[in-house]
């Protein structure tokens, strides 16, 4: 049964596993579902306790539909969070009397996108060895999702990827975990210009119905609907381990591509008590403009500390700007018009003030995200990355006394930023022992321009859909 529909409501509605396997819908939209799947105050106060890919399950069960049972749902999510290295695998840190840390780092490549990708790679696998179907993946990245998706695709038979990142605008750290695979159906893409140029890319190939045909184009960054619902479930976890559903509680969630906080919208909508969802910005503040004055409005994307947020085209805001207008698709096209013709669009009252009443907004520059690194190591002895940095400056700014508690979702280890770290409270931090050799291996990288046709006949040329297609 088809339960998806697109933001821009002229695409095919889909069920799940095709959902998940065709990335962006046909007329230019984001999938989401039809309805709202809403779990009771019992099932949320149940998941107390229980291991995390259990809660995972019961999160994800209700947007599957039973295209894939509960056994094989729990044998992936179980194994996809034992490649973590913390029991808790997302645990949660107090920092104060009401502000807390949610880990989301201790997964293969310091990054919560693993959170999502272990668990995506097992699922889109095991779909496609069912229908016995091989696509092509081209993920874009501003550092994290694209490690994530090599560590999790690596070596996978049924799928090739393909890399796109902005050359020199990511950390060395980030770089090396896309360049120095060894897997054979693993393609790593330099581009000459910005993360925004890279999604634009990624988008244009969806939008280019022959060539996504031709080569079974997927996708892996958060336009894909599972990558959001797998994000979904710390939301619930770190919220019943404070007290939901009896407890009202707060996120401040570091954005860019705004995946992961529309993922908290998304538990919210489902029953999960979420007080305020606060996105937090680094200069490239087009988020929190938008919310303080209704203007959406594209600037120049520039490059900080905190690189995987220098993003000025937020992929996800769409799916928000469908749910906020009260799921008008006309309006959502005209908006996604204005944006792609002018570089802007104005928000109409209504659809500003639904936003407000669920987000707030703050931006953190360099010098607050440096303060922020030093006072965590000063006053906790931790050490932070720099996107978690921003979030907490941030939660400083708004949050002068806290009513209920707040969670900053700490997005990435502090040693995939060592430079901008050691530069903000004078400590190194060192790469944990499994990643040993990883600075010194063999890279593997072409450069290219950001220029559509040339990287799609790259894909075209390593694609093994186009070459199985060609031998029958
Ligand atoms: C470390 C880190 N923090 C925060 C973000 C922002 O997340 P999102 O793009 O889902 O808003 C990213 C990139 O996605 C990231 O890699
Ligand atoms: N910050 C991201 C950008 C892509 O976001 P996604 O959630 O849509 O994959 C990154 O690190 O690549």
């Amino acid at each position: 049964m088809p339960h998806y529909i697109s933001t821009r409501g002229e695409a095919p509605k889909l069920g799940f596993c095709d959902v998940m396997l065709t990335g962006l819908a046909r007329d230019g939209g984001l999938y989401v579902p039809e309805t709202w799947p809403q779990l009771s105050a019992d099932t949320i106060a149940s998941f107390f306790g229980r291991p995390y890919w259990e809660v995972a399950v019961e999160v994800i069960r209700p947007f599957v539909h039973g295209e894939i049972s509960d056994a094989e749902l729990g044998a992936m999510a179980n194994e996809a969070y034992a490649s973590f290295r913390h029991p808790a695998v997302v645990p949660l840190n107090q920092v104060s009397p009401s502000q807390f840390t949610l880990e989301l780092f201790h997964g293969p490549t310091l990054a919560f996108k693993d959170v999502a990708m272990q668990l995506l790679a097992r699922l889109m696998d095991h779909v496609l060895a069912k229908r016995q179907q091989r696509i092509t993946i081209v993920v874009a990245t501003s550092g994290d999702t694209g490690g994530a998706a090599v560590e999790a695709f690596a070596g996978r038979g049924n799928v090739d990827l393909v890399v796109l990142f902005p050359d020199g605008r990511i950390s060395d750290v980030q770089r090396r975990m896309m360049t120095t695979t060894a897997a054979s159906n693993v393609h790593a893409l330099a581009l000459q210009g910005t993360f925004d140029d890279c999604q634009a890319i990624v988008k244009g190939m969806f939008n280019h119905h022959a060539f996504r045909d031709e080569v079974a184009l997927a996708g892996v960054n958060s336009i894909n609907w599972a990558r959001i619902i797998a994000q979904v479930v710390y939301y619930f976890t770190s919220a019943v381990a404070l007290g939901a559903p009896q407890r009202e509680v707060d996120f401040t969630v570091p954005t860019g591509n705004f995946g992961d906080i529309f993922a908290g919208y998304v538990a919210k909508r489902m029953g999960l008590p979420v007080r305020r969802l606060r996105i937090a910005s680094n200069v490239n503040d087009i988020l929190a403009r938008t919310l303080s004055t209704g203007i959406h409005e594209v600037r120049e994307v520039h490059a900080t500390t905190s690189p995987s947020m220098d993003i000025q085209i937020s992929s996800n805001f769409e799916r928000l700007l469908f749910e906020a207008s009260g799921r008008d698709a006309s309006l959502v096209r005209g908006l996604m018009a204005s944006l792609k013709q002018s570089g802007r669009y104005v928000l109409p009252d209504a659809v500003l003030a639904a936003i407000r009443s669920e987000f707030d907004a703050g931006r953190a520059d360099e010098e607050e995200t440096a303060a922020a690194i030093r006072t965590a190591w000063r006053e906790a002895g931790e050490l932070v990355d720099p996107h978690t940095a921003v979030a907490l400056a941030v939660s400083d700014h708004e949050l002068a006394e806290p009513t209920v508690p707040n969670v900053v979702l700490s997005t990435a280890h502090a040693a995939k930023f060592p430079d901008a770290v050691e530069a903000a409270c004078g400590v190194r931090p060192g790469l944990p022992s499994w990643l040993d050799g990883l600075m010194t291996k063999p890279e593997q990288i072409k450069t290219m321009a950001c220029d559509q046709a040339a990287i799609e006949s790259y894909v075209l040329a390593v694609s093994r859909v186009v070459k199985q297609g060609a031998a029958q």
